[in-house]
């Protein structure tokens, strides 16, 4: 019996402790949110030599949002930069989006590159091989199509390159849109997904999610280049982590990633999430027993029956207390990575967390138990350690 009562104990003092941790990470992302995000961008001073930047777009598809996205890298305020559009397939109608824009702005530096290189599996790898190889300048900015820039978010993320920082990368957000899907990516990414992305980057952990990321490219030439990373389908980690591992510094900068997919709906927002979860728990294994306990709903439950045990604490009441002061805090780390009014009220809010925080250790036990992953059009199985085998032959829309 002896036994039984130490293990139900400890388990007890376990949850309860580290309920106590995820408190410390919401003070953190609010504190650390309110300093580091949205900081005056310094001005650009004209007899000042700006680096040059590359920036890479892998495109794939369309979507009624891409020209207006795709339109915000022709009209930013950065002196030396040059666009490298990367397009896999030569029927592909995102082709004459992108020379309907170069012709639009004739003066801005943009080349187009059609084809495939094969150097892995990551197909976003392979489309951005050759425009990697051809980049002239010594930074890369690695930026998906659904990102919008503002004006001066490039000279943002440059303000953060130190002479000891390889990567400057934005931590994923989204655009005002319409719609409860809209809402739902809104609350996932400036609640959940800010909170471990600002309490990672506060203690220096590799949080990194390729979206929107400013690297020094002679560091990642060091590895060999991009081709380096084709093995993986996370290689935003594995690009970040050969940084660290080599002694640079990896920092967000202080714009949040502007997330504008013209698709956004519950079911591909799910599929992402699935995805990435996927990712996570292939790289890192020890992510599958922490953070379904970063959940607000588990670790609740988890500490109410944990002080009923240990303090003979009223475990409802705590739940539900537990819940309530979440909910706040979560209003107000989404409120400062908004910076701004939010594009839905209050009630909208409570609609959309709810969903989110139910749906979440959902989607995350059902990325556990079904490893295959789906990404565009191609099919994926990871081994442990986070390498990927593509087990289906590409199917074509
Ligand atoms: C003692 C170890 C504790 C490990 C705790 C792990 C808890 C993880 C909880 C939630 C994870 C949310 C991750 C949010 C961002 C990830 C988005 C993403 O999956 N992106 C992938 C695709 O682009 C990308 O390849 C992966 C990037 C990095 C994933 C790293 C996850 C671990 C983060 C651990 C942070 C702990 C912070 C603790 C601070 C005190
Ligand atoms: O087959 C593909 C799939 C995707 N891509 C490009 O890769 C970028 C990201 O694709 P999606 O938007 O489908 O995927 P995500 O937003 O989930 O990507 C994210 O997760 C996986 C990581 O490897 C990425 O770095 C990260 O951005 C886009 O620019 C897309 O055009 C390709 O070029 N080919």
């Amino acid at each position: 019996m002896a036994p039984m009562i130490y293990t139900l104990y400890g388990f007890a003092i376990f949850f309860f402790v580290f309920w106590c941790g995820i408190w410390i990470l919401h003070l953190i992302a609010i504190f650390y949110g309110k300093y580091r995000l949205h900081s005056k961008v310094t001005p650009l001073v004209s007899d000042v030599p700006y680096p040059g930047v590359s920036i890479i777009k892998p495109l794939m598809g369309v979507d009624p949002h891409l020209f207006s996205n795709l339109e915000t890298f022709f009209t930013m305020n950065y002196p030396k930069y040059e666009l490298l559009f990367c397009i896999e397939d030569d029927t592909d109608p995102a082709i004459m989006l992108v020379k309907s824009l170069m012709e639009k702005y004739p003066k801005i530096d943009a080349r187009l590159f059609i084809g495939a290189a094969i150097v892995g599996v990551n197909p976003k790898i392979n489309n951005m091989h050759h425009a990697y190889e051809a980049a002239i300048y010594e930074f890369i900015l690695i930026s998906d199509s659904g990102i919008r820039m503002k004006e001066d978010t490039l000279q943002d993320m440059m303000n953060y390159m130190s002479d000891k920082t390889a990567l400057v990368h934005q931590m994923p957000f989204s655009a005002d849109r319409n719609g409860f899907a809209a809402t739902l990516e809104k609350i996932y990414f400036g609640t959940a997904q800010s909170r471990i992305y600002l309490a990672a980057d506060f203690v220096k952990i590799n949080c990194h999610t390729g979206m929107s990321a400013l690297i020094r490219k002679s560091v990642l030439d060091e590895e060999g280049g991009i081709k380096t990373f084709g093995c993986y389908l996370a290689e935003d980690f594995f690009i970040a982590k050969s940084f660290i591992d080599r002694g640079w510094k990896i920092r967000i900068c202080s714009q949040p990633a502007i997330q504008n997919s013209g698709i956004c709906d519950i079911n591909s927002f799910q599929a992402r999430l699935t995805r990435w979860a996927k990712l996570r728990v292939a790289m890192l294994p020890v992510v599958m027993f922490f953070e379904p306990l970063t959940e607000c709903m588990v670790i609740g439950g988890c500490a109410a029956w944990a002080v009923g045990l240990l303090f003979q604490w009223d475990s409802l009441g705590f739940y539900l207390i537990h819940i309530l002061v979440w909910f706040i805090c979560d209003w107000v780390l989404l409120s400062i990575v908004q910076n701004g009014s939010l594009p839905f009220n209050k009630f909208d809010f409570v609609v959309g967390w709810l969903f989110r925080e139910c749906s979440g250790p959902y989607l995350f036990l059902h990325a556990l138990f079904d490893p295959t992953i789906r990404w565009r059009t191609r099919v994926y199985k990871l081994a442990w350690g986070g390498i990927a085998q593509e087990i289906k032959p590409r199917i074509k829309f």
